[in-house]
């Protein structure tokens, strides 16, 4: 038997964080999985002799480089860039590009962590990565943002390709970053290949995949809800975000019967008593991706909205709520105050915005609870159809791809109380998705022998 097999939890944590020093996102992402994965492989060797758990905690590779590049002024800026690859047992590396100042090596170990779980969970060939850089999309031109682009695809395209390793959006990654980045993927390797998802219609991209997270996140609480008897009709809903995620998720909610009554920033939450219509929708899109505008700004178009400055938005009373913003958004304390509201259900449409505490506080209430790895699992899995479509040269009908989706939402969820059924009605979906999508890796894994 080797020596480091059977360490109990505490010591398999101590040894991550003593390897990852100062990686607190890191450290925190594997702990929340390593709590489930240790009752479960506690009786089969296999896991334990060939090191599975602590091989997955170990990225297949890090990239990091130096992204130069020239402002408006005429100003040289460097920024660090990175990609992560996490973990290709069951296909190539995926997972997004993330563009915030907030963005460390740790942020990205974190997500492809997270990402390695969630990617096997959606039943799609693909394993997990992610990337990003330190770059803050805000308040620079399309210009600037332009040479941006160029240069960290300048350096990331040794390390991605269409069966290697394929990015695409995050947070500060929408659809005029992709352009960009594929344009010089394009003109430096001469290919017109699926190297990224989230492309635009006119040249190789999906329909429905800018939808995808955000309904995907609402179709995985309709099926917890399902499960209770119940569903969307006259539900209130808090959300957190007013990004790509936040907005589609506010949009399935309403196609579904519900009441948005919050959304956010960086800078605060807007409160809306009267509800966030698909109007108003329609508007907080195009003044976030056309306008470049502040959350804030709601407040003053639409009339009985008000704007809370420097907070989240989970002291709001509501029936369901959806962290879609960024990680570690909803704490215990705030945890504590959805639960003692009456908030039945939590879908988390970004990646691990409850912290371990608030994790914690969800699981011992017993409501319904979706980690991020399952229910933020639909914008991925339409981009695993992307490559599909890519593949074979062609473009999927609309309908079609709905379908597909709504299904393997489905599927995740069918996984998820799989593993995660605790009897007496209660079922703990954290568990569920952790030993689902770990059982899958890790059995592609056993079949490689030690590599
Ligand atoms: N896009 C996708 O397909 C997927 C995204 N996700 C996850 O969903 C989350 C949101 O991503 P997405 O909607 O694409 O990103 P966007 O860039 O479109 O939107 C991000 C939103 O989150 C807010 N935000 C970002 N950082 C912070 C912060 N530190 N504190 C408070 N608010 C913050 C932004 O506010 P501001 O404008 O002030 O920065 C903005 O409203 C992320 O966790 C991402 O990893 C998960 C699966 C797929
Ligand atoms: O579509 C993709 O490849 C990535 C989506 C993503 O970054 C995520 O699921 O967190």
């Amino acid at each position: 038997m080797a020596v480091s097999d059977h360490v109990d939890l505490p010591t398999f944590i101590a040894g991550v964080r003593k390897r990852n020093p100062g990686q607190d996102e890191f450290v925190q992402a594997v702990q929340e999985v390593a709590e489930d994965i240790y009752d479960f492989i506690a009786d089969k060797e296999q896991y334990h002799h060939y090191q599975i758990l602590r091989r997955i905690a170990e990225p297949d590779r890090i990239v990091s480089f130096r992204v130069c590049w020239e402002d408006d002024q005429h100003n040289i800026r460097v920024n660090r860039g990175w990609r992560v690859q996490n973990n290709n047992a069951i296909g190539p590396y995926k997972g997004g590009i993330r563009f915030h100042p907030s963005v460390t090596e740790s942020v990205l170990k974190f997500l492809a962590f997270e990402q390695t779980f969630k990617n096997a969970l959606t039943g799609l060939p693909m394993g997990g990565g992610k990337g990003g850089a330190n770059f803050n999309p805000k308040g620079k031109s399309d210009h600037e943002v332009m040479r941006f682009c160029q240069s960290f695809m300048t350096e990331l395209y040794r390390h991605v390709g269409a069966d290697v390793d394929v990015p695409a959006g995050d947070i500060g990654v929408g659809a005029r970053e992709i352009g960009y980045m594929f344009g010089q993927y394009k003109r430096i390797t001469n290919q017109f290949t699926g190297v990224l998802t989230g492309k635009g219609l006119e040249y190789g991209g999906s329909l429905i995949r800018t939808e995808a997270t955000g309904y995907g996140a609402v179709y995985f609480l309709a099926n917890m809800l399902k499960t209770k008897g119940e569903d969307l009709t006259g539900k209130s809903a808090v959300i957190s975000g007013s990004g790509n995620v936040a907005t589609h998720a506010a949009e399935k909610i309403v196609q579904l019967g519900g009441k948005v009554l919050t959304l956010s920033d960086s800078q605060g939450f807007i409160h809306d008593p009267d509800g966030i219509t698909q109007d108003k929708i329609n508007w907080v899109k195009a003044h976030k991706t056309k306008r470049r505008g502040r959350i804030a700004d709601y407040a003053a178009e639409f009339k009985g909205a008000t704007f809370v400055e420097g907070k989240t938005p989970w002291g709001v009373p509501c029936d369901v709520a959806l962290p879609c913003a960024t990680q570690n958004e909803l704490l215990g304390d705030d945890a504590r105050m959805l639960v003692k509201n009456g908030c039945q259900a939590v879908a988390e449409g970004a990646n691990m915005p409850t912290n371990l505490e608030g994790v914690h506080v969800f699981k011992d209430a017993k409501i319904l609870f979706a980690p991020g790895k399952a229910a933020n699992a639909g914008g991925v899995a339409v981009s695993g159809l992307e490559m599909s479509q890519n593949s074979e040269r062609r473009s999927w009908k609309e309908a079609e791809l709905q379908q597909l989706l709504l299904d393997i939402m489905e599927g995740i969820h069918s996984s998820c109380v799989a593993y995660g059924d605790q009897g007496g009605g209660y079922i703990d979906y954290v568990k569920g998705a952790n030993i689902a999508g770990f059982k899958k890796v890790a059995d592609a894994m056993l079949a490689y022998g030690v590599v």
